[in-house]
């Protein structure tokens, strides 16, 4: 594993042009002192995300990230797996949402696909991950997943957050992603653990790769 550590101030492209993933990229290492750019403010391409796991269509997006701007890039791929659909949409998640992308739609899916197979939606077992890729300009990279296991809500609540929030509830709480805000869905330290798949892959890359948090007037 690297020993290589991200610097304070140092700028960082956020490989991704979904706003409600780039929010939550500002809310996690903005604290940490990591000034951040996206590929979207950027304006650059949107790779085509052809792996077959999230950890390569990551690496996809980051790698092109670094190389079009010469600067480190954080890039995440993440996606919903259903049990009683074998695992979809996973790696097809986005997909689902069809161009430009419907969330309602995508959600309504994942309620007729269940249905053709006899499954009630509320209360069906799913899970969300996250794989985050970091890259350096001189090819040194770095993996890190994360997931959070639930149940799904029907209809979907909740007007926070994106994507299918509004349909997911992790285990523990009563409430959807779409619900609790984006505060508890990350769930982080000191108050959590970690709680979302994104938040959880963060703690492991903060872990290994960030500066530590730099401490708030009042709180040691
Ligand atoms: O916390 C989440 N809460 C709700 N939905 C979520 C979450 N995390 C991923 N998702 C869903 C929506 C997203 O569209 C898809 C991932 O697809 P994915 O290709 O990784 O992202 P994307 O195409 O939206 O943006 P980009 O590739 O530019 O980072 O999974
Ligand atoms: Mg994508």
């Amino acid at each position: 594993m690297t020993g290589r550590k991200l610097s304070a101030g140092t700028r960082l492209v956020v490989a991704t042009h979904n706003k409600g993933k780039l929010a939550e990229f500002r809310d996690l290492m903005g604290p940490h002192g990591i000034e951040l750019v996206s590929a979207g403010e950027l304006g650059l391409p949107e790779p085509a995300e052809i792996g077959t796991l999230y950890a390569e269509n990551a690496a996809i997006k980051a790698r092109a990230a670094t190389a079009a701007t010469g600067l480190p890039a954080v890039a995440d791929d993440s996606g919903l797996a259903i049990d009683a659909l074998d695992g979809a949409p996973g790696l097809f998640t986005a997909d689902w949402a069809g161009n430009p992308r419907d969330f309602a739609a995508a959600m309504a899916r994942v309620d007729r696909e269940l249905a053709l197979r006899g499954v009630a939606t509320a209360g069906a077992r799913a899970h969300f991950v996250s794989a985050l890729s970091l890259t350096w300009p001189d090819g040194e990279e770095a993996i890190f997943e994360g997931r959070v296991f639930g149940t799904l809500a029907w209809p979907p609540r909740g007007a926070q957050g994106f994507g299918y929030d509004p349909m997911f509830v992790p285990d523990g709480l009563a409430l959807t992603f779409g619900e609790i805000g984006p505060e508890a869905k990350h769930g982080l330290p000191p108050h959590g653990q970690g709680l979302s798949h994104r938040a959880r892959a963060f703690m492991r890359l903060a872990e290994t790769v960030l500066p530590p948090l730099q401490n708030l007037a009042g709180k040691a």
